[in-house]
Parts: structure tokens; C-alpha cells; sequence
């Protein structure tokens, strides 16, 4: 029996995919073999030596302490693109609420009183307090052309904007993606200069955060509208604030309300709603609960942030499912041990990523205790674990 701990409510459609017969899941469990989350903050957190897996349901893993992970053995799941489209299209109803000025009007719309009569004369007169302007000609910079900034940058051709974008890790498949309308900016401070609205696409690593700060932001065109769907510490809340005083900045629409931000006449601030949707929701659950059991039940790995791709089908025998440092001889140490007491290897896969490898061993016999604890013993083995 495997047992999943849950810190966040994930869809039921993704833990039906784990077999009540096998699996036994609860927000509060005592030695869970896997973690289900998606945005608790498990930094400080203590995270039970039982542990063998995390899956995040979803696409950030800032909240997840990815580095200690990995030095345990510890394999981190996401769900790429899973929920992509939930947050282009917020995105998408963020610029159009941003361009059309919905929050004041609706506001507006709030605050009228008297008789029929008399709120059809006060939205007339009202009206022009809330002309906006429309999206065809206009420039949008999208930062970070992975699974949602391509489909923003593809969904705003065609809404009829010019669109630029920068990525320098872009991969091949999202290059493929992406229409080959989209142009691309030299620099991210060349794409900050030549755009109307800016929507930010990046995870939140070293290097990103604070990427939008003072000195950025003076660049921006006068009267530019910021999109922060990403993370809220992508962009200095302090200059932002600067920037929307001096007129630089029209409108930030972010995911991420603060303090300062909730309540402020430029600011749209939305309660982190980006991936919510019933289909996304559902489909990123979906995703991790398969990513999950299957590592536990074979060791095989498919959408790790921190461990290689690895998948060995299931055949004939037993498996060891290793995790090591990747350093030499670690494949021939563990073979000598099982060859000690005569077991035969059927199949075999070692893949490496960084600093950690995977091993999965398909054996003739199930594997003798003692010798699983020899192979523990070799000095970089993680974790050894025979699966039924
Ligand atoms: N508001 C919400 O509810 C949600 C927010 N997010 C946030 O959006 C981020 C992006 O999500 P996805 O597109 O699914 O991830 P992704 O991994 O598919 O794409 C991220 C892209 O950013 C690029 N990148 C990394 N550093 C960069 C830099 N310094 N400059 C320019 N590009 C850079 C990468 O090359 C990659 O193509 C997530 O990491 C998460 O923080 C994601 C889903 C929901
Ligand atoms: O699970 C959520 O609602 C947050 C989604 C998110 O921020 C992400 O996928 O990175």
C-alpha cells in the first residue's frame, strides 16, 4: 500500500488515477511516500525521510526545496503545460479588462443609484470616462516563450497585435509552436523599450527575480501595461509603484494582490486565479497522480524538474528501482553484488542528469534483503527500492 499526502485540494479526477487498493490518500498521514501539491509553501517544511516523490500540480516549483530534494533522492514532479491554457486566456481577459478599463467601469457600475431612468442617464453621461483603446496594432512583449507564453503570443496574433518575444532557452519544441509572425527582441531591455503591454512568462529562479526593476521600468514606453502572471517576485514592488506614480506605467495586472497593490486605481490583482479552471485543475492532477504512481509502482520518471527522463517498460521479473550520484562505477558496483549470489540482470536503463542518475535493474529473482542493503551501502547510493 502506497501512501500520498495531499497539501493542496487536487481534482479528484487526478486521485482516482491512484487505485484505492493500492493507494491510501489524506491531507494528514503519517510516513507518505509521495506529496501532492501545488502552491503550499513547503520550504521549512519537514518533509518525512519516507518521501520518495513530489508532485507539483502544476508548472511552478519555487515553493518545492527542489536542490534539498535532489541531494535526498528525491524526485519533483510538474505538469508542463497542463495549465497553460487557463492562463492565457486570463491573460488575455487581462489586457482586454486593461485596454477597455473594466475595473473602474464596473466599479462605476456599482456605485449608481436611483430609479431606471436615472442610471440610464448616469452611465450616458459616465461613459466617457471609461473610452479604451483596442488591441489590433498594438505591440505585446511576451518573456518566457515556454507552454504559456507561445500560446499568449499566438492567441494575440490573432487577436491582430504585433507581438515580440524573448526567450534564450527557448526549446525546439515551443519554437516550433510559436507562429513564425512572432518577432524576436534582441534583449529582454530590447523588448521593454519597443512594447505597449509586457506579460511576463518566466519561473521564478535567481536570475528572474527582480528581473522587472527600477532601472527596467524607466525604460518602458510611457502609458505601457505590465502582465504578471508568473510569480509576484519577478517584479520590484517598490519601483513598480514608482512607475505607476511617474505615468510609465498605465496598468499592472498581476496574479499576485499585496498590501500595496490591492486596492490601487492602475492595479488589477487577481487571487492567483490563473490555473483555475476546472479543466486545468483536472488535467494537471491527472498528469501528476500518473507521473507519481508511476514511479512508485515501476521507478520510471516522465516530467521531473530534477531527475532524468527514464522509462523502462515493465517485462518479465522483479525491478530495483536505484537512485545515485552520478559518478563512475556506480552501474558495475551494483552488478557485482548481484552477481555475488547468482542473479541474472534481464533488463537494465541508467540515466543521468546533473548531478543524480536513475538505475532501474529487472532481475530474474526477487532480490535477497542483505544484498539490497549492500547495494545501499556503496557510497553515493540514494535510495534502493524492489518493486512488486
Ligand atoms: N498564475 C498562475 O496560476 C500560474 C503561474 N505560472 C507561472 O508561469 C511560469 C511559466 O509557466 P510555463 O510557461 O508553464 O513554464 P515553461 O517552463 O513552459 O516556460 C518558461 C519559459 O521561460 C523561459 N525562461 C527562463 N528564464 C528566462 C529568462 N531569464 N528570460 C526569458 N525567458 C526565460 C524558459 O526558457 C521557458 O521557455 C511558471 O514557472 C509559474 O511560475 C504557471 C502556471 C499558472
Ligand atoms: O495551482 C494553482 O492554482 C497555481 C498554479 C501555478 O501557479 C503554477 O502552476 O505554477
Amino acid at each position: 500500500m502506497f501512501k500520498i499526502q495531499t497539501l493542496n485540494n487536487i481534482s479528484v479526477a487526478g486521485l482516482e488515477r491512484l487505485p484505492r487498493d493500492r493507494y491510501e490518500i489524506a491531507s494528514e498521514i503519517a510516513n507518505p511516500d509521495a506529496i501532492l501539491v501545488r502552491s503550499a509553501d513547503m520550504h521549512g517544511m519537514a518533509i518525512p525521510p519516507s518521501v520518495k516523490a513530489i508532485g507539483r500540480a502544476g508548472a511552478g516549483t519555487n515553493n518545492i526545496p527542489v536542490a534539498e530534494m535532489t541531494r535526498r533522492g528525491v524526485v519533483v514532479f510538474n505538469t508542463p503545460g497542463a495549465n497553460a491554457n487557463a492562463v492565457k486566456e486570463l491573460v488575455l481577459t487581462g489586457m482586454l479588462m486593461a485596454a477597455r478599463n473594466i475595473p473602474q467601469a464596473l466599479e462605476f457600475v456599482k456605485s449608481l443609484t436611483g430609479d431606471d431612468e436615472s442610471i440610464h442617464e448616469a452611465v450616458e453621461s459616465g461613459k466617457k470616462r471609461f473610452v479604451g483603446f483596442e488591441l489590433p496594432g498594438r505591440t505585446l512583449g511576451v518573456v518566457g516563450l515556454g507552454a504559456i507564453g507561445v500560446r499568449v503570443a499566438n492567441a494575440a496574433l490573432a487577436l491582430g497585435m504585433r507581438v515580440i518575444g524573448y526567450d534564450p532557452t527557448i526549446t525546439v519544441e515551443r519554437a516550433w509552436q510559436l507562429s513564425s509572425e512572432v518577432k524576436q527582441a534582441l534583449s529582454l531591455d530590447d523588448l521593454l523599450v519597443r512594447s505597449d503591454f509586457v506579460s511576463l512568462h518566466v519561473p521564478l529562479t535567481a536570475e528572474t527575480r527582480a528581473m522587472i526593476g527600477g532601472a527596467r521600468l524607466k525604460t518602458l514606453r510611457k502609458g505601457t501595461t505590465l502582465l504578471n502572471f508568473a510569480r509576484q517576485e519577478i517584479v520590484d514592488e517598490e519601483m513598480l509603484l514608482e512607475a505607476l506614480e511617474t505615468g510609465r506605467l498605465l496598468v499592472y495586472c498581476c496574479d499576485f494582490p499585496s498590501s500595496r497593490l490591492k486596492g490601487h486605481p492602475q492595479v488589477i490583482a487577481l487571487p492567483h486565479l490563473g490555473a483555475s479552471t476546472k479543466e486545468a485543475e483536472e488535467n494537471c492532477a491527472v498528469m501528476v497522480a500518473d507521473q507519481v504512481r508511476a514511479y512508485l509502482e515501476d521507478g520510471n520518471v516522465t516530467n521531473s524538474v530534477n531527475f532524468p527522463e527514464i522509462v523502462l517498460p515493465r517485462g518479465e521479473g522483479y525491478r530495483l528501482a536505484i537512485v545515485n550520484s552520478n559518478v563512475p562505477n556506480m552501474v558495475g558496483q551494483i552488478s557485482t553484488d548481484l552477481g555475488k549470489v547468482g542473479l541474472n540482470i534481464l533488463d537494465m536503463l541508467n540515466r543521468s542528469r546533473g548531478d543524480i542518475a536513475v538505475t532501474l535493474i529487472d532481475i530474474d529473482r526477487p532480490c535477497p534483503d542483505e544484498v539490497l542493503d549492500q547495494i545501499r551501502a556503496i557510497d553515493g547510493v540514494l535510495s534502493v527500492r524492489q518493486l512488486d
